[in-house]
């Protein structure tokens, strides 16, 4: 096979975009989803079924299959929790949406991007969410985009509160993780890419703060820098198009990545779950087989015993009575107390043998 064969019918990379509310996720899908089109080909995938419009062309958009507000209805349940039975719902059809992707894959696109729902918690802390990760990232090379809105960062401990949250869903989804540092715009991301490296200009800042929270900072910051070194990190305007270049070299290292890693995880996982898959349909089968012979049907407990007494008059025999060793009807047969007919033949051999005994006897004295 050519190399440029190989290329072509490599699996798609799947770019499950997340962020807090208002970072700029569905504006940075929508750039995705027309950045180098020719040669990226960017499948797009909304998961957010509560957005009113979704400005960018979806291949696939949940809102098509539920409808979140009958779902809120039908349910009783508030707004968040409308979005996680919603995906919840979903997430039990994403085995089509995985072949659909895998066709995407065939017909030449090279990119899978995922815009998730604004509550960033419905996706990252809910059953659904881990489901669907789990499902992508056994099936394809999966990367986390975390969306960081850096004007919002410039404090140091709304900078490190952000950094908590994308250090929590690094290791929860044990996947290749970007930081698209957004709306570079406004404010240049340099500050925190410092702060991420140099540890001391991050104390620096921090030497501002004089409140509990600056002193919680401080103590965190020295278990975070151990984690600055899994994430990758880039600066990007979704508005602009700025920054785009860099963020698709982060990309690529985050698919190699994933092959080196992570890949051989997801693999023993779907091994697992083919496995666990096989034996439950087995077990249906096992259930929903009837057989090839007659069904017999089952005889209603006895309520009357022959002799037309009721079961209730019936003794049964204490299992102790029965004797374990002896084949039944092997036993002699005992006289029995008050079988009368042998107790009249015992008592006549008796008489006639006295009889002749006594007969005997005289005949021997008369001689
Ligand atoms: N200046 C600037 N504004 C941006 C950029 N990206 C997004 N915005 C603005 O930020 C606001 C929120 O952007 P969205 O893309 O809706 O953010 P989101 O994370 O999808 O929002 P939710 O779906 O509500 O969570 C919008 O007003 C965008 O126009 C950017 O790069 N630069």
């Amino acid at each position: 096979m050519q190399a440029d064969e190989a290329a072509a019918e490599a699996p798609p990379i799947c770019l499950i975009v997340l962020g807090m509310a208002g970072s700029g996720k569905t504006t940075l899908v929508k750039k995705l989803s027309s950045f180098n089109y020719d040669k990226l080909k960017p499948y797009v995938i909304n998961l957010d079924p509560a957005c009113k419009e979704v400005p960018y062309p979806a291949s696939i958009d949940i809102r098509d299959t539920v409808n979140y507000k009958e779902v809120m209805k039908q349910y009783k349940l508030g707004p968040n929790g409308g979005i996680v039975t919603s995906l919840n719902l979903f997430c039990t059809k994403f085995g089509k949406v995985i072949e659909l992707i895998e066709k995407a894959g065939k017909a030449g696109h090279k990119i899978c991007v995922l815009d998730t729902p604004g509550q960033i918690e419905v996706f990252t802390w809910s059953a659904s969410g881990t489901i669907i990760t789990e499902a992508l990232a056994t099936a394809f090379p999966t990367i986390v985009v975390y969306v960081m809105d850096v004007v919002r960062s410039t404090n140091p401990t709304t900078f490190m509160s952000n950094m908590l949250y994308a250090c929590s869903i690094l290791y929860k989804a044990r996947l290749p993780f970007i930081v698209a540092m957004n709306k570079i715009d406004i404010e240049d991301h340099n500050f925190a890419l410092e702060w991420m490296t140099d540890f001391e200009a991050f104390q620096e800042a921090l030497e501002k703060e004089q409140t509990y929270v600056g002193n919680l900072t401080r103590t965190m910051s020295l278990t975070l820098d151990e984690f600055y070194k899994d994430l990758k990190a880039c600066g990007v305007s979704a508005k602009m198009g700025i920054g785009y270049d860099r963020f698709y070299e982060l990309v690529a290292e985050g698919a190699k990545e994933y092959e080196e890693d992570y890949k051989k995880e997801y693999d023993k996982l779907r091994i697992q779950k083919e496995e666990e898959k096989k034996k439950s349909e087995k077990l249906q089968e096992i259930a929903s087989a009837k057989g090839s012979g007659v069904e017999v049907p089952l005889v209603p407990f006895v309520s009357e015993v022959n002799s037309g007494r009721e079961l209730a008059d019936v003794y049964l025999k204490h299992p102790g009575n029965e004797s374990s060793e002896d084949e039944e009807g092997d036993e002699e047969r005992p006289v029995a107390f008050g079988d009368d007919e042998l107790e009249d033949q015992n008592f006549n051999d008796f008489m006639q043998k006295r009889k002749e005994t006594q007969i005997d006897k005289a005949n021997k004295s008369q001689s």
